[in-house]
């Protein structure tokens, strides 16, 4: 029997419902601002087209400020210092990949704890990490919404993480620990990947890698969330290649599945960030 498919967008909805009541009820009418710096990458500009679509019917102003491939670390921290400063910017997000004579690092160390719309900084990532509130990084974050969404129990499974990056791998297992799942991270340098795949009742992947997980590292049942968004010519693909919806039990579409999510979450996280920066 074909896998259950988890769609993203009426996950998505009911979380922009709620966002939209928040904003129209709220005292005080500030406008909230986004600023997204947005290198030169397929994926990057994916979301950032998607974020613009999100925010637009919220009244929520998105301010791209493109970076170009040539330029310095100075410079981007004088950007982001400036946009620090900005009173009337609620949250920054750099969308990765950075232009590749930056570090992968330096959002996380420039960006102020105060705007950190994406979870990256040590501030928030520490706070996570520890279970305390924090601004959790939007696509992990919304892969927990879409099984709460769904009826999908963590409490006691096991689950699978592939892949290890600051936005999605690990801040995901600090949210699946915190759910109460019993949680292993493969990385590159795993050895036999489909040994440790076989064994997920939920399987994450987050690998950046063109239908990287096949039918046969699936055990049948298994719950796949892919949060692949690999450009291949015209169209998004995931990291899980579609065969596996004959084997898995549920299994998010690409695009459609965790994509939109995260776009409804970037919202309520700026929502979080205005409320923090108003009291
Ligand atoms: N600091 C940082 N944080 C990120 O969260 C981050 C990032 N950098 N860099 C790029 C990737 C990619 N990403 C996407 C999220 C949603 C869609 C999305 O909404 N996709 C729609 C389709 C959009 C379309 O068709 O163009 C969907 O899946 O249905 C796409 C891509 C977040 N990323």
């Amino acid at each position: 029997m074909p896998a259950r498919l988890l769609e993203g967008h009426p996950v998505a909805e009911e979380i922009l419902r709620d966002v939209r009541e928040q904003i129209r009820t709220s005292a005080t009418q500030t406008p909230l601002t986004v600023a997204v710096l947005l290198g030169d990458d397929a994926a990057a500009r994916s979301y950032a087209r998607a974020i613009r679509k999100t925010m637009a019917p919220l009244g929520i102003e998105v301010r791209t400020v493109p970076l170009d491939d040539s330029m310095h670390e100075e410079r981007f921290r004088e950007i982001v210092t400036q946009l620090n400063r900005q009173a009337d910017i609620t949250g920054i997000l750099a969308l990765q990949p950075l232009p590749p004579g930056l570090p992968r690092s330096l959002p996380a160390l420039s960006i102020a704890p105060e705007k950190d719309v994406d979870g990256i900084t040590p501030v928030n990532a520490g706070r996570l990490l520890l279970g305390l509130p924090a601004i959790a990084p939007s696509t992990p974050a919304g892969a927990m919404e879409l099984l709460r969404y769904y009826g999908i129990p963590v409490s006691g499974r096991r689950a699978v993480i592939v892949g290890r990056s600051p936005v999605v791998g690990r801040p995901l297992v600090s949210l699946l620990l915190a759910a109460d799942a019993t949680v292993t991270v493969c990385h590159r340098k795993t050895s036999d990947l489909a040994d440790v795949t076989r064994t997920a009742e939920l399987l994450f992947v987050a690998a950046g890698s063109p239908a990287l997980i096949k039918p046969d590292m699936v055990r049948p049942g298994t719950v796949v969330i892919d949060f692949g968004v690999n450009a291949v010519g015209e169209h998004l693909v995931g990291d899980v290649d579609p065969a596996v919806a004959e084997v898995a039990s549920a299994i998010t579409p690409v695009p459609g599945g965790t994509g939109p999510v995260t776009n409804a979450i970037l919202a309520r996280n700026l929502l979080t960030l205005a409320k923090l920066q108003r009291s």
